[in-house]
């Protein structure tokens, strides 16, 4: 027996060496530089033993296998030359294990990503446990980075090059049984038998890889340099569009793979390190590292000191619409809780259920769960028209109109039918929870809980403590939001609370440009360019246009005069156009909609009393928007509407999407510099009047030369 640091080494009766990885004192296992010489111990230990006939590596670590290289590590490094160091060095240590003589088998259970997985596919084969916690995938695109140990040589030809392309581009993640589809996983099999699976795999020797099997045309695009030649030209293309050239790391994703391609293995790996480097001094992958510090820090957050949250066994939502539906979705599926959806006919609970049953036969069709995961997970769904079932309901999510006396009779409804101790969260977007919980005889027990559309795919919900809500109401539901899956910020009381408080501003700006006579289509494309994945007047039309022109008098009345939205909107709602919803907004809907692009309906222009004529440039639209946002988030950050610029950030970029390449709008202003951002936007004020008018902390930080982060 070896033993490391971080590795063992045990030989079994059978002459099988298993390879253990357990980093003492972390809770996951990550690679770092200092194992070099660790594995190299470890392998002259092994080519010392020539009674081995194969070998299996696993993680120690219950439930993870290696969750990639440490970024602590990555982000430490102060020169390109430094980081493609720590690209080669996994290179070698992984080509070490590849060119082994006798047989290495991956046993992986949990998370087995970025160099994590580079170093399972440098073994000669793959057993992965059928468990949900077990993933496979390349996210180092979402860190601004590419894989960089291998992985952009080693995935082509286990997978296809088209498969690769995807996965490393998006940074997707794939469970087991997707995997094995795939070619990336031999064996998938249960949890408690992985070590015997990988044992048995090691005995019968090195497997011999096939080339991956592809139909007529995939031979063609993959075999063919022609076909090759295609199949990058349009990759390229896809890529530029999708990230509007605002992320250096999918160009060089291609840039590296194609060289792999062209050139061979050896010239693909000096590609692979060098762009490694250099993407690792990026402030793109700055921005995007710093997401990922700020979301592992919150998830150990409570949201109230040091409160413990209580355990939710089961939960209700009221409301079966399309956000109700969504709610008891993340609920069952995510959060595995069993909820129990109200709605005041059989026809919106059916409605519910069937939205998170197309959701979940998509994710059966893709192998992502199995028929048996799918049925566990529905059976959680229940529906009623009474409040049947409500009574030991932990938490009670309320999903129904935006109408301040229905809201307060859900409250006094589930004061009556559930236990003292339930909790009655308001999923509203735009009303005071102190107003919502004025009635209430248990106040203690009210709280917002505020989240995006569509539920299932957005990150973000907003938890909003009244002044009389209790610690442990706050923790708990803070637990509960993160249990269905979501990163939860605790903000104050106040209309529009951060998000559309920040996003209203945005939207307004947007209409006035689109009122000066900007074409709905350019105002759109600028903020796409800008890094928004959808234009501001694409979005009203998905929100509804109705839905703003609701929330826009209650801002305006708490908030001031910068939060009314422009009189001429009140005409779109006179001719009926509410957006998508009533295929009739800004954009052509239904049967006046040509299949392909998004058309303008150019009706609209008439009904707002303008002639579209472009006159700003696309720079010039995008900036008068966003330093809306800008200047109003830091207004919440002032008002402590928002605990830290950190929270602001993560709400901006995983509740509306603010690009994350610039790190939320806190990073942004600190890029921009305070004094500069208060200077535009005293110009602009100067221009079109004190709604530019820059907060009191910006100019305070601007004079003080200050920054939001170190
Ligand atoms: C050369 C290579 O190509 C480059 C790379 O590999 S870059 C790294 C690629 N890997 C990644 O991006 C994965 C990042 N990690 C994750 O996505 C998530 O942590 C996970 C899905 C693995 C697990 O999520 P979850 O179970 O919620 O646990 P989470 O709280 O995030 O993490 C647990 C601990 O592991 C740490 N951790 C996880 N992955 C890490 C990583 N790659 N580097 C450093 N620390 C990491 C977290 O910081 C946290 O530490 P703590 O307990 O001391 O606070």
């Amino acid at each position: 027996m070896t033993t490391t640091n971080s590795f063992s080494l045990q030989i079994r009766d059978d002459n099988v060496g298993v390879i253990t990885m357990d980093i003492a004192g972390e809770s996951m296992n990550v690679l770092k530089a200092a194992f070099a010489d660790e594995i190299s111990q470890l392998l002259s230990d092994i080519k010392a033993n020539s009674q081995l006939k194969g070998l299996v590596f696993i993680s120690g670590k219950p439930d993870s296998f290696i969750a990639g290289a440490d970024i602590s590590m990555l982000d430490g490094c102060k020169t390109a030359e430094e980081a493609q160091a720590i690209g080669r060095m996994g290179q070698q240590m992984f080509d070490q294990l590849e060119q082994l003589p006798i047989p290495l088998v991956a046993a992986i259970h949990g998370p087995c990503l970025g160099g994590g997985l580079e170093l399972a596919m440098a073994c000669h084969a793959r057993v992965a446990t059928s468990d949900s916690k077990t993933v496979l995938g390349l996210p180092e695109v979402q860190l601004g980075l590419l894989p960089g140990s291998g992985g952009t040589q080693r995935l082509p030809k286990l997978v296809g090059l088209q498969k690769a392309l995807d996965m490393i581009l998006t940074g997707k993640q794939l469970r087991a049984a997707q995997a094995k589809k795939a070619g990336l996983v031999d064996e998938v099999v249960p949890n408690s038998i992985l070590l015997d699976a990988a044992v048995k795999l090691a005995l019968k020797g090195k497997p011999k890889r096939e080339p991956v099997k592809l139909n007529l045309v995939g031979k063609v695009l993959e075999r063919t340099p022609f076909g090759r030649n295609i199949l990058f030209s349009q990759a390229r293309k896809q890529t530029l569009s999708k990230t509007q050239g605002n992320y250096p790391a999918p160009l060089k994703i291609l840039d590296v793979i194609k060289t792999g391609v062209d050139s061979g293995m050896q010239a693909g790996l000096a590609a692979e390190a060098k762009a490694f480097g250099e993407l690792c001094m990026t402030k793109e992958s700055a921005a995007l590292r710093s997401l990922f510090f700020a979301t592992t820090q919150m998830k150990k957050e409570t949201g109230a000191g040091e409160t413990k949250p209580n355990k939710v066994r089961k939960a209700a939502v009221l409301g079966g619409g399309l956000m109700g539906g969504g709610i008891a979705n993340v609920t069952a599926t995510k959060a595995g809780i069993a909820v129990r959806i109200k709605d005041i006919n059989e026809q919106g609970i059916s409605n519910a259920l069937k939205y998170s049953y197309s959701l979940l036969e998509k994710k059966f069709n893709r192998r992502f769960i199995s028929k048996a995961e799918m049925q566990k997970q529905l059976l959680l769904i229940t529906g009623t028209t009474d409040y049947s079932g409500f009574h030991d309901a932990d938490i009670v999510v309320e999903a129904v109109f935006e109408d301040l006396a229905l809201k307060q009779q859900m409250v006094a409804d589930i004061e009556q039918h559930c236990s003292e101790n339930t909790i009655f969260a308001s999923n509203t977007s735009s009303l005071p929870i102190k107003q919502i919980a004025a009635k209430a005889q248990r106040p203690e027990n009210v709280i917002g809980l505020h989240y995006f559309s569509p539920v299932d795919k957005m990150p973000l919900v907003e938890v909003i403590a009244h002044e009389g809500t209790s610690a442990q109401t706050i923790a708990t539901t803070v637990a509960f939001a993160r249990k269905q899956g979501k990163t939860p910020i605790v903000v104050k009381d106040g209309a529009g609370f951060y998000v559309n408080r920040i996003l209203a501003l945005y939207m307004n700006e947007a209409a006035n440009v689109l009122l000066e006579g900007e074409p709905v289509e350019k105002i759109d494309k600028a903020l796409v360019k800008f890094g928004f994945p959808v234009g501001p007047v694409t979005l009203l039309d998905e929100v509804g246009i109705d839905v703003g022109a609701k929330i826009s008098p209650i801002l305006t009345q708490e908030l001031g005069e910068r939060f009314s939205a422009p009189a001429a909107f009140d005409k779109l709602l006179a001719d009926g156009r509410k957006g998508k919803k009533s295929e009739k907004g800004f954009y052509r809907y239904g049967k006046t909609a040509k299949k392909g692009k998004k058309q303008v309906d150019d009706s609209v222009y008439s009904v707002l009393g303008v002639t579209p004529a472009p006159r700003l440039n696309s720079d010039e639209i995008s900036s008068r928007c966003v330093v809306q946002m800008l200047n109003e988030a830091v207004r919440c950050l002032e008002e402590g509407i928002i605990a830290s610029a950190r929270d602001g950030d993560i709400g901006a970029i995983f509740g509306i999407g603010f690009p994350p390449f610039l790190g939320g709008p806190f990073r942004y202003i600190d890029q921009l510099g305070a004094d500069k951002l208060v200077a535009q936007l005293r110009n602009l004020e100067s221009r079109f009047g004190s709604r530019f008018a820059p907060a009191h902390l910006l100019v305070q930080m601007a004079e003080q030369q200050q920054r939001f982060y170190p």
